[in-house]
């Protein structure tokens, strides 16, 4: 087990973080409902170990659109690593890799795609959001390409930035010296000022990705990469259905971290009808409040592939660099692992809806 719990990484990384930083990264939108109903959903299921199976071997290792992994676990996409640490993603790829856990890089990366893949030696995956201006967004697929990243995720939860109250208040923008060095500059202008009342980053959001793109649009990426597409974004089977209809290769159930729309459905609550909507036919992965190796058991039992793991890679990261994730998704692992024995599940594939029960 690691030295420490989450929660004592958060704390450090809640004390050392300026404030609007710490916002920014801990924050949700509107009323922030969905910041505990994620965490309180995954708390309702409780897991049905099964005993006197022989778990003296047990093997986490899962593969994830043909990645292997040591375990159904990565990174969920988020952006600015610098504002934890200033090695920002090249030291979360440093420790993914070691930790055999996928790495989602944001389209908002504070690293160059080049450098990340550099410090990698795990798959990484690219996230896009779909901006106004196509031709910057195909630069990044090509270098992403170019650089070996192995998938391609459009996150479909953000037509813009949500209102996020902390956010506002703060005015947040971003500390000088820390920018999105992937993006085309002139497409990240309007992110750079923060006043009284109004994020940058929401305020350019609306300015530059497009909210008017639908399941249309989809054949024109496909037709420019020859990268899988995975959708991250997805609660509901009739959106799990149209994109299973229109061939993409993975789902994220996620509602961002609950960052984007306030009241929606906690991720792993919608997770059954996704899995049961695609019957199959793609991969499924959940993202939100993944703190615990018995929730990597419960999304399994749920029918996900893997998980996402999201705001404890940054509290690593603020705690220590490369050195804080390695400890945070090493920890997650081994509880997994002791999961897996404790469960009676010494394969992944073990873990079947009846490992688990509402309560
Ligand atoms: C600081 C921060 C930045 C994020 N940036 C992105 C992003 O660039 N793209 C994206 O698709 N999701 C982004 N997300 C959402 C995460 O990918 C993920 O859905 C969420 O954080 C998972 O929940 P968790 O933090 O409770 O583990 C971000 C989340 C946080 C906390
Ligand atoms: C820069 C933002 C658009 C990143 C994001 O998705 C988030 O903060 O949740």
């Amino acid at each position: 087990m690691a030295a420490l719990t989450l929660d004592e990484y958060r704390s450090v990384a809640k004390a050392r973080l300026p404030r609007p930083v710490w916002d920014f990264l801990e924050g949700g939108s509107g009323t922030e409902s969905m910041l505990t109903a994620g965490r309180e959903a995954l708390d309702r299921i409780r897991l049905r170990p099964r005993c006197l199976v022989d778990v003296s071997a047990c093997e986490p290792a899962a593969s994830l659109l043909g990645a292997a992994l040591a375990a159904p676990l990565g990174v969920a996409p988020m952006a600015y690593h610098q504002l934890a640490h200033p090695d920002g993603e090249v030291a979360t790829a440093r420790a993914a890799g070691a930790a055999g856990a996928l790495l989602t890089v944001s389209m908002f990366a504070s690293r160059s795609l080049e450098d990340i893949a550099a410090a990698a030696t795990g798959p990484l995956w690219l996230q896009l959001y779909w901006l106004r201006r196509r031709e910057p967004m195909l630069e990044l697929i090509r270098r992403a390409e170019g650089a070996g990243y192995r998938a391609l995720v459009l996150t479909v939860d953000a037509p813009r930035v949500a209102y996020r109250p902390r956010d506002a208040r703060n005015g947040f923008s971003l500390p000088e010296g820390i920018r999105a060095v992937n993006v085309d500059p002139s497409v990240m202008s309007a992110s750079h000022d923060g006043k009284a009342g109004e994020s940058a980053i929401a305020r350019h959001s609306k300015e530059q990705f497009d909210p008017s793109i639908t399941w249309a649009d989809l054949e024109w990426l496909r037709e420019r990469t020859p990268l899988p597409l995975v959708l991250k974004g997805v609660l509901t089977g009739e959106d799990a259905e149209l994109a299973a209809e229109h061939g993409v290769e993975g789902l994220v159930v996620s509602n961002h971290g609950g960052r984007q729309l306030d009241f929606a459905r906690p991720a792993a609550d919608a997770l059954p009808e996704v899995v049961k909507a695609v019957g199959g036919r793609c991969a499924v992965i959940l993202d939100g409040a993944i703190r615990h190796g018995a929730d990597v058991a419960k999304a399994l039992c749920l029918g996900a592939d893997a998980v996402l793991v999201g705001r404890p890679v940054l509290w690593g990261l603020a705690h220590s660099g490369a050195d804080g994730v390695s400890a945070v998704l090493g920890g997650l692992l081994d509880e997994f692992a002791e999961v897996m024995a404790l469960m009676g599940a010494p394969r992944v594939a073990d873990f079947k809806s009846s490992g688990i029960v509402h309560s």
